[in-house]
């Protein structure tokens, strides 16, 4: 008898013991020992599956489209906010989060860790779109519509999918009543596919005059690779280090207008279209071997066959060959040099007057060896005619290349999450993001920008970017919130690299 009453003593001290484990952990005053047992498995009940691709459908039908710098659809960006409140009550309920709304559409998250020593970190993305004209697309482009395991639309996969999924995997960690130890904070922004100064920019500002300092930030623009490079058989996840500078540049051609009966030797539109097909004709300098795309394929280069993998590991002595093969392909062409598209041609008003003024725009992304000074002259060398007027619409440095050693938490982060969410994927490798975005409004609040989405990208995929008929498989959607799921508490629990052990 009396030893029923000790063990049942024993038996409630226990249950006392756990309530008090749970009270304290809910209130975050958890000690350190207990983080890394109460890991929480990356598995969603198919309630929360379903609950989560349903969640991503409907930020599809929000035609969140940014037309220009002037023009958006405000509306559509407002009605963004609501839904997010909607879909992810939790992360806005929650105490130690707090929601700001920034330039009335972009918004801020500051997730309080427990740990004030840790430094925080960052993830952004972006949820308004380009726009999308029906024709060509297979299913209505802001439909949302599932079709063979798919969800259609634009933004699934330029950027709405990162949106969703960043909050997602946030509001089921929150259900866990996961408490963080290391503080981040959630940038999403309202109008970077129009230049994010509205919402990116305010929002760096407004982290800047509080003083604040992040230890890294993960944006979109790069992908797991398949596919992308002849030879290399593996899919190979590329984490950007760095992204392209860019230079718009606007020429203009002033000249007499008159009758189109008796015409001048050259025209404002003769003389411009000489000047862009030089351009065009001239590409800027092949740059292989300054920035990191050496560092990577030396790390692709035991992937490839014979004697493939020998060329790649000898660039000393094979650099023009492989120089030569990357121009070769208008892909990897941009990881090389500095691009040049002429994008748009404007002249004439009737077609017998001869045009006072032709104008055309360049576009130019800056390899990260270059600057725009650099390119600036390298323009004006090639146009060579003083009666072409150059106007610099734009123009910014490529962003300086965040570390990828042992030490840089954010890549080495990512590179561990890589590997335990896609054990298939051998390589990971350090890249150049070729697009620009909203990461480079950060540069002063962090060293470690790092671009990468946890989604294969194949080239077909690569071209519904900004193209027709974007989609994301469901399954690929999944892996995209528990790759987040997975890398916030990686943060939380990361070490640092394990010690090479040398054998003797
Ligand atoms: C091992 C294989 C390597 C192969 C490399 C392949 C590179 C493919 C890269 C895919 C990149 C996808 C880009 C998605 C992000 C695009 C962001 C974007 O579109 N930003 C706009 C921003 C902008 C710029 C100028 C005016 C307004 C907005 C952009 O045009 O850059
Ligand atoms: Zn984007
Ligand atoms: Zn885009």
């Amino acid at each position: 008898m009396a030893r029923w009453y000790v063990c049942g003593l024993a038996l409630a001290a226990a249950e006392l013991l756990l309530i008090f484990a749970t009270v304290f952990s809910a209130k975050g005053l958890r000690g350190k020992e207990f983080q890394g047992a109460s890991r929480i498995p990356s598995q969603f009940s198919e309630e929360e599956r379903v609950a989560m691709k349903e969640a991503l459908k409907g930020a599809i039908r929000i035609p969140t489209v940014s037309f220009s710098h002037e023009k958006s659809n405000t509306t559509a960006l407002a009605e963004f906010g609501e839904y997010i409140h909607k879909v992810f009550p939790t992360v806005f309920s929650t105490n130690f989060i707090q929601h700001e709304v920034v330039e009335q559409y972009s918004h801020l998250f500051t997730v309080q860790g427990s740990d004030p020593s840790l430094q925080p970190y960052m993830l952004l993305a972006h949820f308004d779109v380009v726009p999308a004209p029906e024709e060509g697309w297979e299913v209505p482009p802001f439909s949302g519509l599932e079709r063979d395991g798919f969800i259609h639309g634009r933004g699934t996969l330029d950027n709405k999918n990162s949106v969703m999924a960043i909050l997602q995997a946030l509001e089921l960690l929150l259900i866990r009543n996961y408490i963080p130890q290391r503080s981040f904070f959630i940038a999403l922004g309202h109008d970077e596919e129009v230049s994010g100064t509205r919402g990116a920019l305010k929002i760096s500002e407004l982290l800047q005059a509080r003083g604040i300092q992040v230890a890294f930030l993960v944006d979109e623009c790069s992908f797991i690779f398949d596919g992308f490079i002849p030879n290399l058989k593996k899919p190979c996840a590329m984490v950007s280090v760095t992204e392209k500078g860019a230079l718009d540049l606007l020429l203009q051609v002033n000249m007499t207008p008159g009758h189109s009966s008796a015409p001048p030797k050259e025209t404002s539109i003769g003389i411009l279209a000489a000047a862009v097909s030089r351009l065009e004709n001239t590409p800027m300098p092949n740059m292989f071997g300054s920035g990191p795309l050496k560092m990577t394929l030396e790390q692709l280069a035991n992937e490839f066959p014979f004697p493939t993998n020998i060329v790649l590991k000898n660039l000393w002595l094979f650099r023009p060959l492989v120089s030569r093969l990357m121009e070769r392909n208008y892909i990897t062409n941009t990881l090389v040099r500095t691009t040049t598209a002429l994008t748009m041609f404007n002249a004439g008003v009737k077609v017998n007057v001869i045009p006072p003024v032709a104008q055309a725009s360049v576009n130019f992304r800056i390899h990260p060896a270059q600057t725009v000074h650099e390119v600036l002259e390298l323009v004006k060398n090639i146009v060579a005619d003083d009666r072409v007027q150059l106007h610099v619409l734009r123009a910014f440095d490529p962003l300086p290349i965040s570390p990828s050693d042992d030490k840089a938490l954010g890549y080495q982060l990512l590179r561990q999450t890589i590997q335990s969410i896609f054990p298939e994927v051998d390589i990971v490798a350090p890249g150049i993001c070729i697009a620009n975005t909203d990461s480079r409004h950060y540069t002063n609040i962090t060293a470690g920008i790092y671009h990468f989405n946890p989604v294969y990208l194949q080239p077909q995929d690569f071209s519904s970017i900004h193209g027709i008929n974007e989609k994301i498989s469901v399954q690929a959607y999944e892996t995209q919130v528990k790759f987040i799921f997975e890398l916030i508490q990686n943060a939380d629990t990361y070490t640092g690299p394990v010690p090479h052990v040398h054998e003797l």
